[in-house]
Formats: structure tokens, sequence, C-alpha cells
């Protein structure tokens, strides 16, 4: 609930500790780009780098305004912008249990990042305190990490010049991944309390990652090696420190594309999101020394997303290529995880997070099984749906997802009696696995430990899990239009509801090919509009999506 102040007199009374001349200040060597407007979507504000600069200083502002009004708990702030080209860039704010901002301050963000002179971004600032009833004089803390992207040395500087503006204690995590950003917020603000995470260290993260892997694989027999692509990017220096808390014998990892200081090689022909939008390999494998049958994964930009793949046929023939992506994890989870609980002899309900992007064989496999409910695009809506359970098992198809144990749910896993040693045995691996899992956000070192895990635990390699389910075929296609916010959809983006008319040529389109299934809708990370389409056919597949991109096209 939004508490507005009672009177003018209030209003002023709480704006009143605000640093106005610093902000005033501060905020003339980081002046707004002309004519450009930014938006906090999907996964905060992301653009091209190099017109970021004053988004990332009043980010700054914002993030310390956010402690303060959480009383000083510690505020993330992450500078990546993931998948995306080396040249973009951005900046998310995270909240302080390692979950994404919440949605009521987004339109400040965006306001405040839009604001065209110092006047008015004091105005967006002072609406932003007496909405919601900020105490400006209040503590703040914020810590913010970043990846490699040549960008984000000056566009830190950027955030720290906002932060120091507000007088708010600065943490440096350095270099990181998205995820374990997300897990030093949630542990500076648990620490000391009986609910703490870990330790808000870059040790403290590794160590209980590989502590709890080392637990679930014990006595498993020697893996065999996972090809690892790092997507030349955080990915990379993060799983090679990773591998030296894990013996090779435990953990047999062949790490390539780690080239983190090669200009333009982030993500380019590599990364989860090139290997899941083009169903390939990574550019460049075939002289890899990869063959029929090998396990390999790749992380994205910042290291959130993981998907695996393996080859069924020789490298050269494009047909040997099987993709296990975010829907195939979230199967193996969800289907390894319900047959521990029922093991353990512990009443917890599992559950199942999708997006409309979830292969519709995938989402008819889970449905067989556990609840699935399905919401809009972007982590922050399926965190939210999957706390709902006691286990939620959430996952984009990009591979972005997690699996998030309830408070309820880990306190009867701790506390069950076993009724028999395989019980005793089922309840000792889900207390590990709740370590492993990063419970704030997706993670690709923690989600491909735990696919790990669960393949030595049934001695499966890749064919038997991707065994599960035959995916539909489906693409994705970006449609360029001259104003994407005019797209609006309903029910969880699945329907169109503007422009008008364009939904009913959809429906019609869609009901000439067999088990198809299209949707349409904005892109919150680019400035384009997604058309996604599955086919019962393989040969149908290219007429649907192209159809449907020609109508949203024509709809411009
Ligand atoms: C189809 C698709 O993969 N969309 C991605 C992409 O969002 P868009 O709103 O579609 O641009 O980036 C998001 C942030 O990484 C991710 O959460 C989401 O799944
Ligand atoms: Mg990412």
């Amino acid at each position: 609930m939004v508490i507005l102040p009672t009177s003018i007199e209030t209003a002023s009374a709480l704006t009143q500790g605000l640093p106005v001349q610093l902000i005033n200040e501060a905020s003339k060597a980081h002046p707004k780009p002309e004519g450009i407007k930014f938006a906090y979507g999907t996964a905060g504000l992301r653009t091209k780098a190099n017109i970021l600069d004053s988004t990332c200083f009043r980010i700054g502002l914002i993030g310390a305004l956010r402690s303060k009004k959480l009383g000083g708990k510690t505020i993330g702030l992450m500078v990546t912008a993931s998948h995306n080209p080396e040249e973009d860039n951005g900046v998310k704010m995270v909240d302080p249990r390692g979950e994404m901002l919440e949605a009521s301050w987004e339109p400040h963000c965006t306001e405040i990042a839009n604001a065209t002179s110092e006047e008015e971004l004091i105005r967006s600032l002072q609406k932003l305190i007496t909405t919601f009833k900020i105490d400006v004089n209040a503590d703040a803390s914020v810590i913010f990490g970043y990846d490699t992207r040549p960008s984000c040395k000056e566009l830190v500087q950027a955030i720290v010049d906002g932060l120091s503006a507000m007088g708010a204690h600065i943490i440096d995590a350095g270099l990181k991944t998205t995820p374990q950003l997300h897990y030093l917020v949630k542990c500076h603000n648990t620490k000391g309390t009986p609910d703490a995470y870990g330790e808000p260290t870059d040790e403290g993260y590794y160590k209980k990652l590989s502590e709890a892997y080392i637990k679930l694989v014990a006595g498993k027999g020697p893996g065999t090696p996972l090809t690892v692509d790092c997507a030349n990017g955080v990915g990379a220096p993060a799983l090679l420190e990773l591998t030296k808390y894990i013996p090779k014998e435990h953990l047999d990892i062949r790490a390539l594309r780690t080239s983190t200081n090669a200009s333009g090689a982030l993500n380019n022909g590599c990364g989860a999101d090139y290997v899941k939008t083009n169903q390939c390999l990574p550019a460049g494998y075939d002289k890899e020394d990869v063959k029929a049958g090998d396990r390999m994964c790749s992380f994205d930009g910042d290291a959130d997303r993981v998907v695996f793949y393996y080859l069924k046929g020789p490298a050269t023939a494009k047909e040997s290529f099987r993709l296990l992506d975010g829907d195939k994890i979230a199967s193996l989870a969800a289907d390894h995880l319900s047959e521990l609980v029922k093991k353990a002899g512990v009443e917890l309900e599992l559950g199942c997070v999708q997006t409309a992007y979830a292969n519709g064989n995938s989402t008819k496999y889970l449905k067989q099984r556990v609840p699935v409910t399905c919401t809009p695009t972007g982590v922050k809506y399926l965190h939210h749906a999957a706390e709902k359970f006691d286990i939620g098992v959430y996952f984009e198809a990009n591979g972005h997802g997690t699996v998030l144990f309830s408070p309820s749910a880990q306190k009867a896993i701790k506390e069950a009696s076993p009724s028999s040693p395989a019980a005793q045995d089922a309840l000792e691996q889900l207390g590990a696995l709740i370590d492993l899992i990063n419970q704030t956000v997706g993670d690709a070192i923690s989600d491909m430990l735990l696919v790990e895990v669960i393949l030595r635990s049934r001695q499966w390699g890749p064919t038997e899990w991707d065994g599960a389910y035959e995916d539909l075929p489906n693409k994705i296609l970006k449609v360029n239009v001259k104003d994407r916010s005019i797209f609006k959809t309903e029910d969880a983006e699945r329907r169109l509801v503007s422009p008008e008319g364009l939904q009913a040529k959809i429906d019609e389109l869609v009901g000439k090919y067999k088990d198809a299934r299209a949707f349409v809708r904005p892109s919150g990370t680019e400035d384009c509009v997604r058309v996604y389409a599955e086919t019962g056919l393989a040969s149908e597949l290219s007429a649907l999506a192209n159809g449907v991109a020609k109508l949203v096209a024509d709809s411009d």
C-alpha cells in the first residue's frame, strides 16, 4: 500500500533533508542525453552504454533512497546488459532479500531517469520521497557489482557519484555475476540473524555452493567432463574460481569462451542466448573436439542463465544438435525434487512456474505431474509466483530460473523425523539442495551444479534426460516497429489487446496449422516486438512465424 503524505507541510518536511545543492552539482557532470526516453523494464534500465551515464548517476540516487526507505538495509545495484551485445549496458536494482526491486518503484525510476533538467530531477526525487514517506535523513547502504563490459568502469563511477551525493555507505563488490551480487545482498541483510543466508564474501559464495555439491555427489563415482561455454563473460572467472573449491573427480570442467578481455567477444557467437535462439552449438565448436553424447552447457553474459545441450550424431550435421533448455531443466528438477519429497515422507506442495515462451510439450509434461502457473516474462514475476508453493520451480525457457524453498518448507525438511534410512537420505539431500540452489535468483553456476547432481544421482547422460518429452518445433522472431508501446497484452502476455484487431488475425492464422500456438509481445529489454510460434509439424513452423511477423509489421 502506498501511504500518501497527509498535507503539503508533511511533504516538505519529508524532503527537507534532501541534499539539493550536492545533487545539482553532481548532476551537472552527468547530463541526460537529449531526446532519449529511458524505461525501467523487464531487467532494469538497459540500452546502449554510451547514453547511460545520467541514468546510472540517478539510479545511484534512487538506490540510496530505497535503502533509506528500508531503514538502511543494503540495496544492490548491478551493472550489466546480460546476453545483449557488448556495446549495450544496463543497471538493475536488487532489494534486501536478494529479489528484484519492488514493482511500485519502477515508474519512479523511469520518471527520474527521464527528468530533463536539474529542477525536474529534484522534483521527481521529491515526489518519490513523499509518495513513499522516505526519511531522507536515515542511513543508506548500497552494494554494487558489474560485469566484464568495458563501459562498466565509467558507469560505476556515475553510480558512485549518485550514492556519494546522497551520503550512502558504499560497498564495491567488484566484478561479479548477477546472481553473486544477489547472494551478497541477501547475506549482508541477514548477517547475524537466525536466517543468515551465508558469508557476505566471494569465498562464502563458493564455499556454500561447493560444500553442498560435494555432499550431494560424494560416493557417486567420478563424473564425466562437462564443457562450459562462458560467453566470454563474467561467468568465466567465476567458474574458474569455483573449480578451486571442488576436486576434479567431482566436477571435471572444460571451460571454453573465457576471453573476457578480447574486444567484441562477449556473447558473440556464443553464450546461452545464442545457443537457445539459433538452436545450434556456439560458433567454432566444430574445432573444439566435441563428440556425440558429450554434456555441454552455455552461460549468458552475466551468468544468470544456463542451457545444456549435446549432439546425438556428428557435429557437422545440424540435426545432431539437441537443446536441453530451461524447460528441460525445470522438468528434471521438478521430477527429482518430487521424488525426494515423497521418499522423505514430508507433506510439501511442489509447483512449477513458466512463461508463455515455455514449450507446449514441456507444459503438458509438467501439468501431468505438478501444478503449473504461467506469468508474464521476467524473473520478478516468476519468482513471486514460485514463492506461493512450498517448493517452487521456476524457469524461463531461455534457462533463467531457480528453485525456491519456502521458509516453512525449509523448517519442515530440517525438523522432520525420518521413518527409514531412505527417508533420512532424502531429507539430507533436500537439505543440501537448499544450500546448493541460489534462493535469490537464477544462477548459471548453481543451476549447472544442480543439473550435474541430478544426472549423477540418476546415473543419467543427456540422452536419458532428453527423453522426458519431445520439444514442439518453435521459433522466436524480432520485428522492429515504430512504437512498441502500442502493443499491449493480457492473459500472461498470451494475447494482444492492442493494436485492435491484430489478435483476431493471429488467431485465424494459428488455426490453419496443426497443434500450433503463437503470441506477440513487446520486448522489455530491446526496441522490438517479439513473435513466438510453435507448431506440431516442423515443416509448418516458418510459415506460421513469418506469417505472424508480417501481421505485426503490417499493423505498424
Ligand atoms: C524471450 C526472452 O528470452 N526474453 C528475455 C528478455 O526479455 P524481453 O522482455 O523479451 O526482452 O530478457 C529478459 C532479461 O534477461 C529475460 O528475462 C526474458 O526471458
Ligand atoms: Mg542474464
